[in-house]
């Protein structure tokens, strides 16, 4: 079915496809993308905008020798396609298999791990210099990077630095029009500009036609070159920003058109120094309700498309703490018109476009720009206002010197929700967030919590805005249970006993409460009375209750969705030393020191122990250990 496709092992093999047949390998990729999104979440419309570029990029360089970088790394499928994974493809973002960025361990072709924005011309350049420094000049550098990207501020650090350096790199401008969302601020605008630019409407013809004269191989450097200075001085009044930079810039060429794109990369390609070349794309070509609705088909859920009309296989389902969040920050902005809210682009993922349309005035989507986003919230605390910054935990690492500086440092009452905290199942190890307990829980003044249930999550959200200080509310991707109870209201570090056992007691920090709860219940049944905590807070800590319960209870297992190292568990151990307190029979259950693979969230929550079932079992198990010590199965479940 894929004729020209499922003969491609490695890009080489393009090599003698005329632009007719790489047309026609272009319309495989898409029905291979098309087969994948009905079987699963993926990323859909990025990648069908990417597909001629791809090809073009892979049939005019050898990257095999040469450097490639597909920023944030979300649109890499048609590179995976072209280099040698056709086969495995159906596998992308399960278990075992590929990974839906790239991976060094899968392709040579891969250079970094990837998941975050931002990076490439950096990361670039750095190879750049490298190869440069190491004698192999002729190693061609691409860094591909999209408009959402873009304004990143680390964008801007690496373009200062390769047009100082007059680095010969490739650096290629995909412009969509959108982030996940429409693309938004002054660089979308001057983007907007650019495709004003005569080059790309009005006199592109008879560009073009110069351009129709440059032999694609086998031509004398020098007079590609000359042909090219001159199609570049015919076309370029736009991109000043980039030439003041010391880029050469080049476009805006239409990105779905093959024999275009190969005519401007072998220009290019021999270009000395920065060249930017613009190319325009358009998210979810080829696949019409993907172009006309870029934002549901992102990442859209595995859908059957009946007729054009698009049907996901499943609807519905529990609400998640994601809506719990939205939900709450919405119905602080209505009680207080201080109550701001910010989105570094990910609105949709946050389920905030409900907020954006009621107050947007008091709705910011910074961009991709997460440290810019926790400072403009900061400014804003200093007036007075109650911001609250609204983003992913893997992402908000981006923040950490803000966070310090900015907020913790100044003790402004920024409040941080933290959705994505914990493990995010497909994306994998870049979008975990696994580590937002330790790097917020460092600094002074910050307040640390994590709801255990639906319902606190508002109540923390009450409590947070209430507070003087900074503050950080963590909660995963994932449906949120109501976890049924004599609730007792929020009081500062303070946790709340679900119950008492007189074997040993769970510790929980956040959304296991639930299943902490079953396996409390499940051991109950089997004669092991263990007792339950909801920590509620990570800092300040409530040592009287913990550090008495370490004290107490022949055992303790404390729970948490977050890297173990610097976690909650952690937190404990530092609380009974400092109290004096024997931590020896203290069992911690996090995520251990070492990088999470992508697939099955419950599948890899099971790996760890973060499971009802594990949870008991643990609690079994420690049990028999305390049992053995004394010489006695008193504490054995069952016994
Ligand atoms: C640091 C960081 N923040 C947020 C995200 C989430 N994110 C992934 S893709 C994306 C949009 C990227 O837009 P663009 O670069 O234009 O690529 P497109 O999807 O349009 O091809 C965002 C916001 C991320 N991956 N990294
Ligand atoms: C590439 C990226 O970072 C996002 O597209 C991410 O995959 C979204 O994940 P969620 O589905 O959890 O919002
Ligand atoms: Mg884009």
């Amino acid at each position: 079915m894929h004729q020209i496709l499922s003969k491609i092992e490695s890009p080489a093999d393009l090599s003698n496809l005329s632009n007719e047949q790489l047309e026609q390998l272009a319309a495989e990729i898409r029905d291979v993308l098309c087969s994948l999104v009905a079987t699963r979440t993926a990323h859909f419309a990025s990648n069908l905008g990417v597909v001629e570029l791809s090809i073009a990029l892979h049939r005019t360089f050898d990257f095999s020798r040469d450097r490639l970088i597909w920023d944030t790394g979300h649109q890499i499928y048609p590179h995976k396609l072209l280099t040698g994974r056709y086969d495995e493809f159906g596998t992308i973002r399960t278990t075992g298999g590929l990974m839906g960025y790239p991976n060094p361990a899968e392709s040579d072709y891969d250079l970094f791990v990837t998941g975050h924005a931002g990076s490439s011309v950096s990361t670039m350049l750095g190879l750049r210099s490298g190869d440069d420094l190491q004698g192999e000049k002729d190693r061609h550098a691409v860094a591909v990077i999209g408009d959402g990207a873009f304004p990143s501020g680390i964008v801007f650090e690496a373009l200062n630095n390769a047009g100082g350096m007059n680095a010969n790199l490739l650096v290629v401008l995909n412009d969509n029009k959108m982030s996940i969302c429409p693309r938004v601020g002054g660089v979308a605008d001057y983007f907007d500009r650019l495709r004003m630019n005569p080059f790309y409407t009005g006199v592109k013809s008879e560009v073009l036609k110069i351009l129709n004269h440059v032999p694609l191989l086998g031509d004398p450097t020098e007079r590609l070159l000359a042909q090219c200075k001159e199609a570049v001085k015919a076309g370029l009044h736009g991109g000043m920003l980039f030439e003041e930079l010391g880029f050469s810039y080049i476009g805006p060429i239409d990105g779905h058109n093959i024999g275009l794109l190969r005519k401007y990369m072998e220009m290019v390609k021999t270009l000395p120094g920065p060249v930017l070349l613009h190319v325009v794309t358009e998210k979810g070509h080829g696949y019409q309700p993907a172009a006309a609705d870029p934002v549901f088909f992102h990442t859209p859920p595995a859908f059957i498309d009946d007729n054009g009309t698009v049907v996901p296989k499943k609807s519905g389902g529990a609400k998640a703490y994601t809506n719990y969040a939205r939900d709450a920050i919405a119905e602080q902005m209505r009680k207080c018109d201080k109550v701001t809210v910010m989105t570094a682009a990910m609105c949709q993922g946050t389920k905030m476009e409900p907020v954006r349309d009621e107050f947007p005035h008091r709705f910011f989507d910074t961009g991709i720009c997460e440290s810019h986003a926790v400072a403009f919230a900061a400014g804003q605390a200093k007036t007075g206002l109650r911001p609250i910054v609204n983003i992913y935990s893997t992402f908000l690492q981006r923040s950490f010197d803000q966070i310090f500086q900015e907020v913790a440092l100044q003790d402004l009452p920024v409040v941080f929700t933290m959705d994505r905290a914990g493990l995010t199942a497909a994306d994998g190890p870049t979008h975990h967030g696994s580590y937002d307990i330790g790097y917020m829980r460092l600094f002074p003044n910050m307040i640390v919590m994590a709801p255990g249930d639906a319902e606190e999550v508002g109540e923390m959200l009450d409590f947070a805005l209430l507070q003087d200080h900074p503050s950080a509310i963590r909660y995963p991707k994932a449906n949120a249970e109501t976890v049924e109870r004599n609730r007792t209201p929020i009081g500062l570090g303070k946790a709340e006993v679900m119950s008492t056992g007189a074997d040993g007691a769970v510790i929980c920090y956040g959304a296991q409460l639930a299943d902490a709860q079953r396996a409390v219940e499940t051991l109950k049944s089997e004669g092991l009375n263990v007792g339950l905590i909801n920590a509620r807070f990570c800092k300040p800590i409530d040592r009287e209750t913990i550090v008495g319960a370490v004290k107490t209870s022949p055992f303790v297992v404390t729970v948490e969705e977050g890297a173990l190292m610097t976690g909650f568990g952690s937190a404990v151990l530092e609380a009974c030393a400092d109290e004096g307190v024997d931590a020896s029979r203290v069992k911690r259950l996090g995520i251990p020191d070492t990088f999470i693979d992508h697939g099955e969230r419950e599948e890899r929550l099971a790996e760890i122990f973060l499971t009802a079932e594990g949870i008991a079992q643990v609690c079994r198990e420690m049990a028999a250990k305390i049992s053995s010590l004394h010489g006695d199965d008193s504490l054995t479940a069952g016994s």
